[in-house]
């Protein structure tokens, strides 16, 4: 009999690549960790019973002695499963000025690589090893931060970029402990990521001492109910981004200096609607995630008017004319 781990995860990915059509290519992000390794041989199990190719893209971030010989082990692996395997090394210093220092640096070239690969491969797919715990860890960071449900939300089991490639997550519904299990029945090796254990890093402490103490407290299925929430609140987060594709052009306008937005329609909508009109607007607009205190701050010129000057935000500023708050870019304010 099929072991029970080994079934899941083939099930898994079997699912999530239904829609991907026949005569593809897939790409799997290969680490070489137990998740993405799992992963790789579901999806060359997968290309053997129907008419899609897989290769595997490994990033090596250079950030450790030996990435380069961890990389190339990951792609011998992949190799040994027949899969088309590439190794691609980032230079993740260039990175390294962005928020969230070496590991937000690692990650945005490590995304960046496989749209890069992807695109060089004409895949229809790059598929990511995250599972259910990486997605609980996700909720309970978050919750710790005091962020709102679209960060809550999660990572997407699927979502299509505006190149039109997909990136999957098959293994999101799946425990770690399952992806470890597949590849011991399949006698894989995977790399133990040193930083998985380094407890310097909130996500790491989450891991190993946060979530087994509310399991012991709780009761075991903490990790499914977070996933449950994140699920949850996703669909929240999709139903909020349609209602404001369909409200967003009645009540914007755009003018050389930048954009401005209907006091009184902003006023008449929901907290939970006004306060996301205003974050798209700005993120749209100027490339900048307000924080709460700041879209608060910009609401009030809505709906608690009484003549205040313009409000100070990353990269732009909001003022209220009329019947109308304008955003405004910093570099046109200095040039007006
Ligand atoms: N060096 C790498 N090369 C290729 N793919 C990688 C690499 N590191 C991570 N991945 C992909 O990302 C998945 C998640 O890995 P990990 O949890 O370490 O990253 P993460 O930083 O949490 O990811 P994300 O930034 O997307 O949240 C892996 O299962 C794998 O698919």
């Amino acid at each position: 009999m099929l072991d029970p781990a080994l079934a899941a995860v083939r099930l898994a990915v079997r699912t999530s690549l239904a829609d991907v059509p026949d005569g593809s290519v897939v790409l799997v992000a290969l680490s070489g960790g137990a998740d993405s390794l799992a992963l790789a041989a579901a999806a060359a199990h997968e290309a053997r019973t129907r008419g899609i190719r897989i290769g595997s893209v490994t990033i090596d971030h250079g950030l450790q002695d030996g990435s380069d010989a961890v990389a190339l082990a990951a792609a011998k692996q992949a190799a040994a499963l027949g899969i088309d395997p590439i190794v691609v090394r980032v230079d993740v210093g260039k990175d390294v000025s962005a928020a969230g220092g070496l590991e937000a640096a690692a990650r945005s070239a490590r995304y960046r690589a496989l749209r890069d690969a992807a695109s060089d491969a004409r895949a229809a797919a790059v598929l990511l090893g995250h599972t259910l715990d990486d997605q609980a860890e996700t909720v309970l960071l978050g919750l710790a931060r005091g962020a709102g449900a679209t960060s809550l939300a999660g990572m997407p089991p699927a979502r299509l970029d505006e190149n039109g490639l997909r990136w999957l997550r098959p293994l999101l519904g799946l425990r770690r402990r399952t992806t470890r299990d597949a590849c011991t029945a399949q006698c894989l090796a995977p790399w133990d990521d040193p930083h998985n254990v380094d407890d310097r890093f909130s996500r790491v402490r989450v891991r190993e001492r946060i979530l087994p103490v509310l399991e012991a407290e709780l009761g075991p299925g903490i990790a499914e109910a977070l996933a449950r929430t994140a699920e949850q609140l996703r669909e929240d987060s999709e139903a909020f981004a349609e209602m404001i594709d369909e409200t967003i052009e009645d009540i914007v306008e755009h003018s050389e200096a930048g954009i401005a937005v209907s006091a009184a329609a902003l006023a008449a909508n929901p907290p939970a609607l006004r306060n996301r009109i205003i974050r798209h607007v700005v993120q749209s607009e100027f490339g900048v995630a307000l924080t709460r205190v700041q879209t608060l701050e910009v609401a009030r010129l809505a709906i608690d008017w009484a003549g205040q000057g313009p409000i100070d935000l990353p990269s732009c500023s909001a003022a209220r004319r009329g019947g109308l708050i304008h955003f405004t870019a910093r570099d046109q304010q200095r040039a007006t």
